[in-house]
């Protein structure tokens, strides 16, 4: 089936583009009151996720309701860990919380490499219902987590500001590092290549705590995992969003990849500098600008555009939209980028 908005898809490989398209990370299941009324009718947020029926729903309301030029499959980067052996729970207002973590070889042990088609066919059935549901109408953007980002909440069994156990453990067990990051990439690379089989067009790569390490550790923990994924890849297009790793630009323009995430932080000119030309660029306001009044959003969105200069861009936000957010200054967004013409 040819999908009849394949702007993204255009976008991510380099090719002409009539306008920008236009998404938003975390634009499912975060601020529209539709979805709070799916997310009550069930006890929370696991069980939503794993009811494909309503996941589908729930990933086809921002294309209905916010205009935007793609969908984001419903579910989170924390089902690997589950499929692994490592069970989590999303506590209401703290977020994910594992009973069991990975301290010691014993720990690894006990785990297993996922195997998507039993242990995720959850979200495969979910795919799939969403792209029949979508009848073509934009692309459906498969994800999973950067094995670094899973192996912190592996490690640490919950969020932290520091992540300092996780980082712990690569300084002091590298090798058992290396082990648990490899089954990790294992398990990602089966189950990103499953959602292409049930129908995603293009995958992301959240690599959400990135930023924390340092650029040598980065580069041996981080990068060459996601390196991995993106050569085991070549069925659609691949991005990858490394959340605050502003050093690892440049060795980010070398990925097998075709579009590479910046978060506000990262300079447009100087990124587009340092990853080349061959690369298309995702992002990157700050989603703080969607508080302020309709005029000032236009003006920051126009004024990201223009940066961007309209050609290997795909407009989005820094880092997921803040559950807080109007949707109603969403749009504005959407429409201001879907208004712009180079
Ligand atoms: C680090 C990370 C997670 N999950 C994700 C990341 C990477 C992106 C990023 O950096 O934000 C990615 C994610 N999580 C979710 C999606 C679905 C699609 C989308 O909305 O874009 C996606 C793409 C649903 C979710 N993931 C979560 C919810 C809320 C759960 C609920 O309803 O209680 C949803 C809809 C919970 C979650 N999941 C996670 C945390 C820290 C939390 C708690 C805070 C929060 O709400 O975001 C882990």
């Amino acid at each position: 089936m040819t999908l009849k908005n394949d702007l993204l898809i255009r976008a991510a490989k380099g090719e002409k583009v009539e306008r920008v398209p236009v998404w938003l990370m975390r634009q499912a299941g975060r601020i529209l009151p539709e979805y709070r009324k799916v997310r009550n009718s069930v006890s929370g947020f696991i069980e939503l996720a794993k009811t494909p029926e309503l996941a589908a729903e729930v990933t086809i309301q921002p294309v209905d309701i916010l205009g935007v030029d793609a969908a984001i499959i419903f579910s989170d980067i924390l089902v690997i860990p589950e499929a692994m052996g490592l069970p989590y729970q999303m506590i209401e207002k703290k977020g994910p919380w594992f009973e069991n973590t990975i301290q010691s070889a014993s720990d690894l042990s006990k785990i297993r490499i996922a195997e998507p088609e039993e242990d995720l066919d959850y979200v495969l059935e979910a795919i799939k219902i969403t792209k029949k549901e979508l009848d073509s109408r934009v692309p459906l953007i498969g994800f999973a987590g950067a094995p670094w980002t899973i192996f912190s909440y592996m490690v640490e069994g919950s969020g932290s500001k520091t992540f300092s156990k996780a980082k712990k453990m690569l300084y002091s067990e590298p090798e058992l590092s290396h082990q648990l990051l490899d089954m990790i990439t294992k398990s990602t690379i089966s189950y990103l290549k499953a959602q292409i089989k049930a129908g995603a067009n293009i995958v992301q790569i959240f690599d959400s705590w990135a930023g924390i390490l340092s650029p040598e550790q980065y580069e041996t923990f981080g990068l060459k995992y996601i390196s991995d994924i993106c050569d085991a890849i070549d069925e659609v297009p691949v991005t990858v969003f490394a959340k605050g790793a502003f050093f690892a630009r440049q060795q980010m323009g070398a990925l097998n990849c075709e579009t590479i995430g910046l978060d506000w932080n990262m300079s447009i000119a100087e990124s587009r500098q340092l990853i080349g030309d061959t690369k298309t660029l995702q992002g990157n306001m700050d989603p703080c600008v969607l508080y302020s009044d309709d005029k000032d959003i236009e003006a920051h969105t126009i004024k990201m555009l223009e940066t961007f200069g309209g050609h290997r861009h795909i407009a989005n936000l820094g880092h997921g939209v803040y559950p807080d957010i109007d949707p109603g200054k969403v749009k504005v967004f959407i429409e201001t980028v879907k208004n712009w013409r180079a």
